[in-house]
């Protein structure tokens, strides 16, 4: 298929240079997206049905059996050989169950390892006499070592998986589930999946997946172009509302009031606040003759566009035109014929801009957000009933702003200045958006989200339990209320792949302090003598004699501490795969430096892991959505102490438990939070 298209001679056919060069373009992209994954199989399953399939739902295939894989392969004379996982005759291989076969007789998954074929596992489906067993290709699969970035998991989808990857575009779907139940997985294969489904309409309107950070993005950012997807952008919450500078920081009060979905309306107001009511008529002077619209027609004019919901720029634009059309009314009862043509020249004319700018002047939103919290009496007028005298002081910036770009802007007024934007122009909507780690996100970010979907679908993933910042989400109705997607699907994923069940019983026993509603997830992997806890003696190596001198917030300096540490990483390199080592952000940089001083190299989150360079230093503020074969847990007392409060630490601790897929190893010389003892 490759050579097919690297063989396309487009010189006879293209008309302009334009049409070749637009041409040459999708060829190049077609030959990307069928590049050669080495370790990548053509195909992972096959489906032995009871009867035919029609060629319409099987890619032009037809017949009882199926290959099928990550894309489709037809051989040299067209005729389908692998069938993409995406097409509807692919569905019974994630869905059919003993008690729904799908007409399936047989369903066959085959097993890989690097790109050799190595094992394969029937299911009879049909077949009464037959019982379900476990899958030991799926345990198999989940358990590869992990080197490099994320790597899709289309062929061992689960049902429940299943559901959520084909469901409808056009609904907001939000999945709530529990560490490592696949969210992110599941959202990336929503994306891959609805590209397939919808590809005209998508391409058109474009897709987008959110992620926390860049650390966050670089690990993942390899799964769609696996599945043969190029095409769709990434982007943090930060990056979108990317209209200043951010270069200053708020306190965890003035960020959560930023953040409050109240601002929205002080905005509003805000935007509006230049909005006049005028006092002399517009008189426009056409050759010989005056026109005069009296104060009370451009009043009228002017209360009428307040009244509608339209855009603040939209409606500046119809104002000139409006205040036109009035004139005309008058030149044609003064007997003249003017057209459209006249219209404009009158919308154009000086005394009606003058009119626009003192009734409705031009906001430039980034200005307009500086004065609001530079200026207390502004704010004052703009956030009257709705904050109170102490929420507006906490809002302000403590030096008022010079101008745009010299202002210490912050995250939370980055968000605010893309609202205000959105108040004066409409933000274009994509098709459709994967929101994910949406947990952290405050109400104004999630109408920042929102609006970058307004007339497509959003799929919203998170989890409440690993909610890190001072406006998590408490509830997912009010969150997808903020988001303007109030009739989303909430769903519930409650099995988890990554970490084995011995690791994730022992986080959750968090869960009644930092988010009592949450049932504790299953793990479809048991895994004897994965969790190990190691409590640290005082003194237990030479050289631990300044012991309590840190002044870098860690808790105790601890040569002994760091010794085992040393060994703990090096304990989990000699297992194939990636080693985690993650500390409490103040203690990263000692550890840091005990790691090169030990002839141990390491990576930073983002980084990708290969089999050179396995161990990856994470502080445990960045943690979140990583995972490693082996996480060592640098004492989990400092990673509580990081946070402003309690409930946020052990939140940020149980995120810093559920890294591990095959073994956890915790380390601790200072008492362990009492849940965990
Ligand atoms: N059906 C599956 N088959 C094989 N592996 C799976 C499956 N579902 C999830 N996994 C694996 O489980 C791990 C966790 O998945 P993922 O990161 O999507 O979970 P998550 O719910 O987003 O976790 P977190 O809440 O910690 O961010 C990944 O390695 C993923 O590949």
């Amino acid at each position: 298929m490759r050579e097919d298209v690297e063989s396309l001679d487009i010189r006879d056919v293209t008309g302009t240079w334009v049409t070749a060069l637009v041409l040459q373009n999708q060829i190049e992209a077609r030959i990307a997206a069928l590049a050669d994954l080495s370790h990548t199989p053509l195909f992972f399953g096959r489906l032995d049905y009871l009867h035919a399939i029609s060629e319409e739902l099987s890619e032009g295939s037809g017949g009882e059996s199926f290959y099928i894989g990550r894309r489709h392969v037809h051989d040299a004379d067209g005729d389908p050989m692998v069938i993409d996982w995406r097409a509807p005759v692919s569905q019974p291989f994630y869905r059919a169950s003993r008690t729904d076969p799908m007409d399936v007789d047989r369903r066959r998954r085959f097993g890989y390892t690097g790109g050799e074929l190595t094992a394969y596992e029937d299911e009879h489906l049909s077949d009464p006499a037959e019982t379900d067993s476990a899958s030991a290709l799926l345990a198999a699969e989940i358990e590869k070592p992990r080197v490099g970035p994320m790597r899709d998991i289309v062929a061992t989808i689960q049902p429940e998986q299943d559901e959520i990857v084909r469901s409808d575009i056009t609904g907001t779907i939000c999945v709530q589930g529990a560490p490592g139940t696949g969210k992110t997985a599941v959202g990336l294969h929503r994306v891959a999946y609805l590209l397939y489904a919808h590809r005209e309409r998508l391409a058109r309107t474009g897709t987008l997946v959110i992620g926390p950070n860049n650390a966050f993005l670089s690990y993942i950012e390899q799964v769609l172009p696996a599945l043969g997807e190029l095409e769709v952008a990434q982007a943090t919450v930060q990056q979108l509302v990317g209209h200043v500078e951010v270069r200053g920081e708020d306190d965890p009060e003035a960020a959560r009031l930023k953040g409050d979905a109240r601002m929205a309306e002080v905005l509003r107001r805000a935007v509006r606040s230049g909005i006049a009511l005028p006092t002399e008529p517009c008189v426009v002077v056409r050759g010989s003759r005056r026109w005069r619209v009296p104060v009370y027609e451009l009043v009228e004019i002017i209360e009428e566009l307040k009244g509608r919901e339209t855009r603040y720029g939209a409606a500046r634009d119809a104002l000139p035109q409006r205040i036109a059309h009035a004139v005309l009314l008058k030149m044609e009862q003064g007997g003249e014929a003017p057209d459209d043509r006249v219209q404009d020249a009158v919308a154009r004319n000086s005394a009606v801009k003058a009119v626009v700018k003192e009734c409705w002047p031009a906001v430039d939103p980034a200005k307009l957000v500086l004065r609001l919290l530079s200026e207390p009496e502004f704010l004052a007028a703009c956030a009257e009933g709705v904050l109170t005298p102490e929420e507006q002081r906490a809002v302000l910036w403590p030096k008022p702003g010079r101008s745009v770009k010299t202002a210490r802007w912050t995250a939370a007024d980055a968000v605010l200045v893309d609202e205000a934007t959105d108040l004066v122009q409409r933000t274009p909507s994509l098709g459709h958006v994967v929101l994910d780690e949406a947990q952290d996100l405050s109400p104004m970010q999630y109408r920042a989200v929102g609006r970058r979907c307004t007339t497509g679908s959003a799929t919203v993933l998170g989890d409440l339990a690993q909610g890190t910042t001072p406006w998590a989400t408490a509830s997912w109705p009010e969150a997808l209320r903020h988001l303007g997607k109030p009739q989303a699907h909430i769903e519930e994923l409650t099995k988890g792949f990554r970490v084995p069940e011995e690791v994730i019983a022992y986080a959750s026993r968090l869960l009644p302090a930092i988010a009592p509603g949450l049932a504790p997830a299953s793990s479809v992997r048991e895994a004897p003598g994965s969790l190990t806890i190691r409590r640290i003696a005082d003194g237990a190596a030479e050289g631990d004699t300044d012991a309590d001198t840190d002044t870098d917030g860690g808790t105790t300096g601890d040569a002994a501490g760091t010794e085992a540490v040393l060994a703990a990483c090096r304990e989990a390199l000699e297992h194939e795969g990636s080693t985690g080592l993650i500390a409490a952000d103040a203690r990263v940089p000692r550890l840091a430096e005990a790691l090169t001083a030990a002839g141990l190299p390491y990576l930073s989150p983002g980084d990708e892991t290969s089999a050179e360079a396995r161990l990856t230093l994470v502080p445990a503020s960045l943690a979140k959505g990583l995972e490693y074969d082996y996480v060592v847990l640098d004492e989990p007392a400092a990673v509580v102490a990081g946070e402003p409060d309690e409930r946020t630490g052990l939140r940020r601790l149980y995120v810093a438990l559920t890294r591990a897929v095959s073994g956890l190893t915790v380390l601790h010389r200072e008492p362990l939070p009492e849940q965990l003892r």
